[in-house]
């Protein structure tokens, strides 16, 4: 294989140009870094234009202005045979007509290469994917994830320096897209390649992802790890997105180091600060509905909803006129609470992110 490409976005812009003259920014002056052997996933609501994007990379769509680097070049101009990309599509694009084995062959094959090579390439890939004994089915005699790998395995064999996904698991079923995705992660992580994967699916993005980049109306709202996106988020707008978000209000009641005293209606709680406030600031706090503590006597609130899921407790409270979710882990052998009753709460400290 060859070593794996950075793709590095620059003032990318996109401006559709509709039948009825409208003008339509998909992609409204973004700016990426994607490192080499990164798996990174574009993630929003649909029409934030992360497929524009990902066409932009592949060289189906032409910027209205910006750059694409992959590796040390700007490919933004040149067509997708010049660009050393392969993309995985969404409803497989395999040849009908065709075997595995021919299906995984044509790029090779359109590249002029000699036999010898295609027939060993194809091999090696198809071990890879464990896929040597459907090498001449057609994809008509394929279920749609044997139709996926071949799709993947077809596009895995043009050693590519950057690898893209345009929702690729969207027409699978639930159990089989989990199986895929820890198999695409799997083998991603053996060959070692850069990989850029669009998702509607925000579970799949944080099981996937070296990066999560979370797009809204055209623009980037926040990008890092699972864990940056899913504990620190920027903004409402990403808190919401992903997971599960109780936004609350607050003031600042001091500063001691890197943390934050924040009053929340009346108790102190002492978090970590990610920017700077100052005291007497009137913020909002995110607190994941896991980050509430029940058992606590910080405050009493009234439950409205108590719902029993096995793994969890889930409740939903009354919090000073809004609605507050809780989440308790391993209710077995706790106290439940039922609607109508009165119930202690309080935030667990660390898990309160000041916006
Ligand atoms: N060829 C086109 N002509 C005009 N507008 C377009 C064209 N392609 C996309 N758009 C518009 O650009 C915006 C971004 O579209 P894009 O397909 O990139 O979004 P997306 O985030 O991938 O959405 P989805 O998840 O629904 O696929 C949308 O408002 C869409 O209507």
């Amino acid at each position: 294989m060859k070593s794996p490409k950075k793709v590095y976005l620059e003032n990318l812009n996109k401006t559709f140009i509709t039948t009825g003259n409208d003008k339509v920014v998909a992609v409204n002056n973004i700016n990426l870094k994607i490192k080499p052997g990164e798996f990174a996933t574009m993630l929003g609501p649909s029409g934030c234009g992360k497929t524009t994007t990902l066409r932009m990379i592949a060289g189906f769509e032409m910027p209205t202005q910006g750059k694409v680097y992959i590796g040390e070049e700007n490919v933004a101009t040149k067509t997708p045979d010049k660009r050393d990309t392969a993309m995985v599509f969404q409803n497989y694009a395999l040849f009908p007509h065709m075997n595995v084995f021919n299906n995984i062959a044509y790029g090779l094959k359109i590249q002029k290469r000699p036999k010898s090579e295609i027939k060993e390439r194809v091999q090696r890939i198809l071990k890879m994917m464990k896929m040597e004994d459907f090498s001449e089915r057609v994809p008509g005699q394929m279920s749609g994830g044997q139709q996926q790998r071949v799709s993947l395995a077809r596009a895995l064999v043009m050693e590519p320096g950057v690898l893209l996904f345009d929702e690729p698991l969207s027409n699978l079923d639930a159990k089989l897209r989990i199986h895929m995705r820890d198999e695409i992660r799997k083998i991603q992580q053996n060959v070692g390649i850069t990989s850029i994967y669009v998702t509607h699916d925000q579970e799949e993005a944080m099981a996937m992802s070296d990066k999560v980049i979370i797009m809204n109306a055209g623009v980037i709202e926040q990008e890092g790890t699972p864990q940056e996106i899913y504990q620190r988020p920027v903004n409402e707008f990403v808190a919401n997105f992903i997971g599960r978000a109780n936004i609350i209000d607050g003031e600042i009641e001091g500063i001691s180091g890197k943390d934050a005293i924040v009053n929340i209606h009346g108790i102190s709680y002492r978090t970590k600060a990610y920017k700077n406030f100052q005291t007497g600031q009137k913020i909002r706090a995110v607190i994941r509905p896991e980050g509430v503590i029940v058992g606590k006597q910080d405050f009493i609130v009234k439950v409205e909803k108590s719902v029993f899921m096995g793994q969890n407790q889930e409740y939903g409270v009354d919090f000073f006129g809004a609605n507050l979710e809780i989440s308790e882990n391993n209710p077995t052998g706790k106290t439940i609470y039922r609607a109508g009753e009165q119930m202690g709460i309080g935030f667990e400290e660390r898990a309160l992110h000041i916006l």
